[in-house]
């Protein structure tokens, strides 16, 4: 096989070649030496990476052209990785990601952002009251994860305000794992943390929530030191707060990462395929098989109306199919339910 000059370096890591000497570029050299490591935080041209337990402040090589790093990023690191308060390492390849999630603008941008690469699980925080459950944001953050092939867990906060019972009604026909707690600061001990613990050891998750659901609390309960981790970050930017609206890695006690999005606002879906949407409505894709062909799920002679109104689709059934077609309306720009999380 030619063509080896083509590769990029990461590429060419993956692939040895079979007689075990590595191809030679003139350009690039082959950073035999880099150290593998992990992004946890990025900003402003400064990534924060976690090499053998240690932050490491690194910035990109310029090899590496316009190729995006974001936050759960595998990267090889060359240079000073001493970690010290003036080291600076350089970034010279990005191993392959096993998934990425993705956010646009809005549902009409088909630009769409990396916000974390690597992540395997998406923790959708949801407070029960003081703010109300959003069901369509639900359903919104639903599709973003099935999308991005994550595994999706419900956490539903402040259960000493009202009862869980009818939201976890509404997705029990989707069979979504779910935690209720109850971290009321003022109210003791919380309720429900190892569990949600239990599941995001080993894994990276990634939580959404929009402001005031207790996303925070939720993370401090679970990293105990999470402010001096982003502290770090804080030291190495020299700037006195993370205001940065980036994603950020938390190493998790028990093993595994939290990704706290602190900034996401939004999950626009413009880059998703509409067509799409209705595999991830489990509990309405076996009655759009009796749709017309091409339907598009929201137009007169749509098969879902019949399905919902039989009772098949469970109880929330007109509330599912109102969801979707608000999803898919937004997408063709007939609604103002955008991408709006906050
Ligand atoms: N009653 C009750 N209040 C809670 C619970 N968890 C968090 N809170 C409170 O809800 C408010 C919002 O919590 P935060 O953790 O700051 O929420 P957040 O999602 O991080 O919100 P932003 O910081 O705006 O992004 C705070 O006053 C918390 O003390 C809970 O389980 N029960
Ligand atoms: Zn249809």
């Amino acid at each position: 096989m030619s063509g080896y000059d083509h590769l990029d370096e990461s590429a060419v890591r993956v692939r040895p070649s079979r007689r075990g000497s590595r191809p030679r570029t003139k350009e690039r050299p082959a950073h035999k030496d880099a150290q593998e490591a992990l992004v946890t935080a990025v900003d402003r041209g400064r990534y924060t990476t976690r090499l053998d337990g240690r932050p490491v402040t690194a910035m990109r090589a310029r090899e590496l052209g316009r190729k995006s790093i974001v936050v759960g990023d595998h990267v090889g690191l060359v240079g000073d990785i001493s970690g010290g308060p003036d080291a600076l390492a350089r970034i010279v390849r990005v191993l392959p990601r096993s998934s990425v999630l993705r956010r646009s603008a809005d549902d009409s941008d088909r630009v769409e952002r990396v916000i974390v690469a690597n992540a395997d699980q998406m923790v959708l925080v949801t407070a029960l009251a003081d703010p109300e459950p959003r069901p369509r944001m639900i359903d919104r953050c639903l599709v973003a994860a099935y999308d991005a092939g994550l595994d999706p867990l419900l956490v539903l906060t402040k259960s000493d305000l009202a009862s869980p019972d009818e939201l976890l009604e509404i997705y029990r026909p989707l069979n979504v794992p779910y935690v209720v707690t109850s971290l009321d600061p003022s109210g003791g001990h919380g309720m429900g943390v190892d569990t949600v613990r239990e599941h995001l050891r080993d894994r990276i998750s990634v939580l959404v929530g929009h402001s005031g659901v207790g996303k925070s609390t939720l993370v401090n309960a679970l990293v105990p030191d999470a402010l001096r981790t982003t502290g770090v970050v804080n030291d190495v930017t020299g700037r006195g707060r993370h205001t940065s609206s980036s994603a950020v890695a938390l190493e998790l006690p028990g093993g595994g990462w939290v990704v706290d999005t602190p900034g996401v606002r939004s999950f626009g879906l413009g880059h998703v395929d509409p067509g799409s949407f209705i595999e991830h409505f489990p509990d309405l894709a076996e009655g759009a098989e009796q749709c017309p062909r091409g339907c598009s799920h929201d137009e007169p002679g749509c098969a879902l109306d019949a399905w919902v109104a039989s009772g098949r689709a469970g109880a929330f059934g007109a509330a599912r199919l109102e969801s979707l077609r608000r999803l898919l309306r937004s997408r063709t720009g007939e609604s103002a339910d955008g991408g709006g999380i906050s």
